[in-house]
């Protein structure tokens, strides 16, 4: 059981590009950060939303009330460092208790450097984004003993409006790797903690857009030996390293501007590789075979979305973290809609009709979610199978 540290609390404020102010108490590191405010309705798994790297430059909301009582280890990471741009949460429990935690929430906020406000009304803030969309929002954490005054408002106020819109932003070449590497290590069990996988059956080339750890873990479990390469690496050089398979990552910021992506993806898919590709992999996927995406009103980030397979009628919960989706009406014919989300009817996966391609737009690594549809992976080992034949 860890217990955070009270009687030394901050005052911090959350301005929004609208002009609506919160006030609330720090949570993390002292400072400010903006970004496109979301809402993200897990109950649990705030670890690993941190840390994914699509979350790179978003202020993440908590609808959930209570948020830290489980603490934060060091293995629920899905990237070497936080990625979200800061925290936004009702409540933070006094007390931390999980037989895997070594420090509370706050504690690793601060040693993140990541800014984090809690006591504010969240559901306020929720329903705000839900009707209005998402927003720009800056988050001010001020020192011990400093006080909200009007001057720190319409600062905070400002820099929210100064923030870069989301719509255009080309994030996944910053936070790809610069130089390729190998994975091999598989799910994390009780006890045992992760393991390794021995005996390859496929090799596998993943692009790296902001991949989320449990992505490669779940290739490794069912055989993959993984090639992660930068974002920017061109068809050419993938084709040297001879994949049975090509995975296109989750990854921030708008699809639309990653031209080096589409290009390669084009090509390794009308070369015939078994490609699957998972969120903005997914968009990646669908623009590189001639359709459009757009950026939706709040986006769907989550862990409890039904999706529906429209090959069979069953439906997923799934684990959802997007802001732009793929525009059914301009799918070319070579394209069909595989799922739908049950929630607003946007399109969820995507296959190709002349070639071994398909994708998702959840999450079916989870890391924080349901399992339900992690079929999805066993889908592209048959692919690679049916390819080796
Ligand atoms: N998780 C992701 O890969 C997100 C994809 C893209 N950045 C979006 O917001 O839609």
């Amino acid at each position: 059981m860890l217990l955070s540290p009270q009687g030394d609390s901050s005052p911090a404020i959350l301005a929004l590009a609208d002009g609506t102010v919160f006030v609330g108490t720090s949570i993390g590191a002292t400072g400010s950060t903006c970004g496109e405010v979301v809402f993200n309705t897990a109950l649990t798994g705030y670890q690993e939303i941190l840390t994914d790297p699509s979350y790179e430059r978003q202020i993440v909301t908590l609808t959930y009330p209570h948020i830290g009582n489980y603490g934060v280890n060091a293995e629920d990471v899905e990237a070497a460092k936080v990625h979200a741009a800061g925290l936004i949460i009702r409540d933070l429990p006094l007390v931390a208790s999980s037989f895997r935690a070594d420090m509370t929430l706050s504690q690793y906020l601060q040693r993140e450097n990541t800014v984090g406000i809690a006591d504010i009304d969240t559901r306020k803030l929720t329903r705000l984004l839900r009707t209005k969309g998402a927003q720009n929002g800056c988050i001010v954490a001020l020192e011990q003993g400093k006080e909200v005054t009007p001057a720190v408002i319409e600062r905070a106020v400002a820099e929210a409006r100064k923030a870069p819109a989301m719509a255009g932003l080309d994030l996944a070449k910053d936070v790809s790797v610069q130089r390729s590497y190998d994975w091999d290590q598989t799910e994390w069990k009780l006890g045992s903690g992760y393991g390794q996988l021995h005996q390859p059956k496929y090799h596998v080339v993943a692009f790296d857009y902001g991949v989320k750890k449990n992505i490669l873990r779940m290739l490794a479990e069912r055989g993959c030996k993984v090639t992660v390469v930068p974002a920017k690496t061109p068809a050419a050089e993938v084709r040297k390293l001879q994949p049975d398979g090509v995975f296109l990552s989750n990854g921030p910021g708008d699809p639309e501007p990653c031209d080096y992506a589409v290009d390669a993806t084009r090509e390794l898919v009308e070369d015939g590789y078994p490609t699957f590709g998972i969120c903005l992999g997914h968009q990646i996927l669908a623009l590189a075979s001639g359709a459009k995406t757009f950026k939706m009103k709040f986006g769907h980030h989550g862990a409890n979305h039904p999706v529906k397979d429209l090959d069979n009628g069953r439906v997923s919960i799934t684990s959802q973290n997007h802001g732009f989706a793929v525009d059914e009406k301009t799918l070319p014919k070579n394209m069909r809609a595989t799922h739908v989300s049950l929630f607003d009817g946007t399109l969820q996966g995507l296959e190709r009709t002349d070639r071994p391609a398909f994708c998702f737009q959840g999450h079916p690594e989870a890391s924080p979610g349901p399992h339900d549809i992690g079929y999805l992976f066993d889908k592209f080992t048959a692919l690679m199978d049916q390819k080796k034949k």
